[in-house]
């Protein structure tokens, strides 16, 4: 029998919005039982050195290289996420030696998938001395060495929660609508299919904090009183990137922040939620068949705006949208929860990306192993 170990996954997504901590015992495998969930929000200030992460990262061309004052974010940037561990541990009753593994994303601060490039920021050997439990991170790197795009990474947990639909004979799709979204289609036979479909909720974010100071939309509500520009929404969706399905991921900055005096505040969130879900539809006719059903997860499935624009385009196409939580999972904890399993994969030396995900050329597995 496989082994069941006990994993956290922390993810710390392009939204720069926080870290999400979440347990699952799992044999890596078809056997998975979610446990608790926590998220941890980044203050202002870390945010604010977070994005002069990005800035900092902009002219490396070696993944390894850490000038010093990034150095300085990415070890900050380590130890709250062992704080994050500690508090979440603290709050569910749990000792260092009850969790296998901590499957550590870190940050993405830079990620050029042409060039084979991708930067994650995150001291796995500090984190494990911190915490005291042994760590899975770099999980990226061996995909794009093996001629993937280094990313989605989420589709192999995608796959194995999609057993109930393949038995219910529906091809499923998992959509994921953080910072970038980016689909995984289940087959009815197993089949996957994943990339990223586009610009999820960092424009919008971007757009609501020039302007109000908030981080966000919140529940969309400020583009429900706006109405579609409709020559800004086509800037975006004529994007090469849409034309073809070629490159499988993107970076934060593919897409260029809409500009203040191109549409009032209102009018800007709404092109903006209206471009998140049509990039959504635009990247799935390069599927292999239309979902059945689509299942959104990610702070973006908050944005009723956006849902209800999605919903719409998806049901004149005859597929069903249901929130992550409809079929009981947690839209929230999805992607920490990835990288839980995906640590325990490799523990195991398992696949984490395949040829159908990330166009690695054929199935290889990742992560780099650091032990207190
Ligand atoms: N209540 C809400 N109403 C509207 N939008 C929300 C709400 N809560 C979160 N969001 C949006 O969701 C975003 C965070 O989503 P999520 O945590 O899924 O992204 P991420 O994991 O950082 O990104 P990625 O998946 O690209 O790595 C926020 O930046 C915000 O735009
Ligand atoms: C390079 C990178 O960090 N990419 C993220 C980003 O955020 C969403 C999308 O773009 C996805 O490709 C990926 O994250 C998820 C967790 C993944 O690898 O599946």
């Amino acid at each position: 029998m496989d082994v069941i170990r006990t994993a956290i996954g922390l993810m710390s997504g392009t939204s720069m919005d926080g870290i999400d901590v979440a347990l699952i015992r799992t044999d890596g495998r078809g056997f998975i039982e979610r446990g608790p969930f926590m998220g941890v929000p980044y203050d202002p200030d870390f945010r604010g050195q977070l994005k002069r992460a990005l800035e900092l990262s902009r002219p490396l061309t070696d993944r390894s290289e850490r000038p010093a004052e990034l150095r300085e974010i990415e070890l900050e940037l380590t130890w709250r996420h062992a704080i994050a561990v500690t508090a979440f541990m603290e709050r569910f009753g749990l000792s260092a030696d009850a969790v296998d593994v901590l499957g550590f994303h870190g940050q993405t601060v830079l990620h050029h998938p042409d060039e084979g490039l991708t930067i994650q920021i995150g001291d796995g050997g500090e984190l494990a001395k911190r915490t005291g439990i042994s760590v899975v991170y770099d999980m990226r790197a061996n995909d794009m060495v093996h001629g993937g795009q280094g990313a989605p990474l989420v589709p192999a947990y995608h796959a194995a929660l999609a057993g109930k639909f393949q038995q219910a004979g529906q091809a499923v799709c998992f959509v994921n609508i953080g910072g970038i979204s980016n689909l995984t289609f289940i087959g009815t036979d197993g089949r996957i299919s994943a990339f990223d479909s586009g610009p999820g909720n960092t424009l919008i974010d971007q757009w609501v904090e020039m302007q109000t100071g908030k981080t966000y939309d919140p529940s969309g509500e400020i583009g429900g009183r706006g109405k579609v520009v409709a020559s800004l929404a086509e800037r975006y969706l004529q994007s090469p990137f849409f034309r073809g399905n070629i490159r499988r991921s993107l970076d934060r900055g593919d897409f260029a922040p809409l500009q203040p005096e191109e549409a009032s505040l209102e009018d800007g969130a709404r092109t903006l939620a209206h471009v998140a879900a049509a990039s959504i539809i635009k990247s799935a006719s390069f599927l292999p068949e239309t979902p059945a059903i689509y299942i959104v997860c990610g702070g973006g499935r908050l944005n009723a705006t956006l849902m209800a624009e999605f919903s719409v385009m998806a049901e004149r196409l005859g597929s069903r949208v249901l929130t992550a939580e409809e079929p009981g999972f947690d839209g929230d904890a999805m992607e920490a929860e990835a990288w839980a399993y995906l640590a325990v994969r490799s523990l195991d030396g398992l696949p984490l990306t395949f040829p159908g995900t990330t166009g690695v050329d054929a199935p290889v597995s990742g992560g780099v192993l650091a032990t207190p």
